[in-house]
């Protein structure tokens, strides 16, 4: 069954809502989305535009840099010099049966934390504020451990204890890593592969199209033929915006507009439902 949605809220729809991102909402929380696609599709890309056109809302990158240099956690009396445990990124890359669970523990409980940000003191005192996460938990399990599971890279038993940690976290945490909806950047794994080549990241060379077109499959069953199972309520309908980022917006002021003009159009009282 849904859950009613707060006393809040419903005071608030019943008000009548502002219906899109930039109309005044005064007081509330922040509107919380994800960015997700594939592997070099253009989230990072696509967010510093969005930086530049909602200067006012918070924006969480992906932490790459922290999977390619494992430290400790820092404490105070560590420095810059505390020891680096190596570069999980490109370890799960070489050999994946090997680090695969290790990988997705790491990813999962970064991208926990980043949900857990509390707002910075700019965005509170912003009107209508928004907080954009480049992934999201929800890809961490339903992307990428879900397609290793399937590859065989992770094993029945691995498999089984990180979706029970999952599981378990995300319901102690409940709304504070809910999200509203995501943005989902689509193109064909062929675009990601030939963005992927222009990039250049070391770890990545030795990527192939079948891996795209895996992650691709996972992108498709989950946020568009939703035919994933998802085991969180306020997931399973949460609404998606599909952009289609085929074309090369980076240098195309035009075609940059477009996509945040869909971006500002979207309908946040539909976001009500899914809290
Ligand atoms: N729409 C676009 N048009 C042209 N080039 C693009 C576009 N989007 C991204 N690129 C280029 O493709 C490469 C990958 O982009 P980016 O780093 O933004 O991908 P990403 O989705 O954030 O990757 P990852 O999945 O690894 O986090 C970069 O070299 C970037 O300059
Ligand atoms: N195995 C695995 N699990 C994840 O949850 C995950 N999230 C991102 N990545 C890889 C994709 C890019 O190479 C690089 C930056 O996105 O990191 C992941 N790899």
């Amino acid at each position: 069954m849904r859950p009613l949605l707060p006393l809040r809220l419903r005071r608030a729809a019943a008000a009548g809502l502002p219906r899109c991102f930039g109309m005044a909402r005064r007081g509330g929380p922040a509107w919380r989305l994800s960015i997700e696609g594939n592997i070099a599709v253009g989230k990072s890309t696509f967010l510093r535009v969005l930086g530049k056109t909602f200067p006012e809302w918070q924006m969480a990158t992906e932490p790459v840099a922290k999977w390619q240099k494992v430290q400790a956690s820092s404490t105070r009396e560590q420095t810059s010099s505390s020891p680096n445990f190596g570069n999980l990124l490109q370890m799960v890359y070489q050999e994946p049966s090997r680090w695969s669970y290790t990988f997705q523990t790491y990813s999962c409980m970064s991208r926990l934390k980043a949900q857990l940000e509390p707002l910075s003191e700019k965005l509170l005192k912003t009107r209508d504020p928004v907080q954009i996460f480049e992934r999201s938990v929800y890809s961490d399990r339903y992307i990428f451990a879900k397609n290793l599971f399937e590859l065989g890279h992770l094993t029945e038993i691995e498999w089984t204890i990180y979706q029970d940690l999952h599981t378990f976290l995300l319901q102690e945490f409940g709304d504070r890593t809910a999200l509203h909806g995501f943005l989902y950047l689509q193109a064909t794994p062929e675009k990601c592969l030939e963005r992927l080549h222009r990039r250049g990241r070391p770890e990545e060379k030795a990527i192939q199209l079948e891996y795209l077109e895996q992650l691709h499959t996972q992108h498709e069953n989950w946020l568009v033929k939703k035919t994933t199972k998802v085991h969180f309520e306020n997931l399973r309908n949460a609404p998606v915006l599909v952009l289609n980022v085929n074309h090369d917006f980076e240098d195309d002021p035009a075609e940059q507009e477009e996509l945040m003009r869909k971006v500002s159009s979207v309908d946040t009282s539909s976001f009500l439902l899914f809290m």
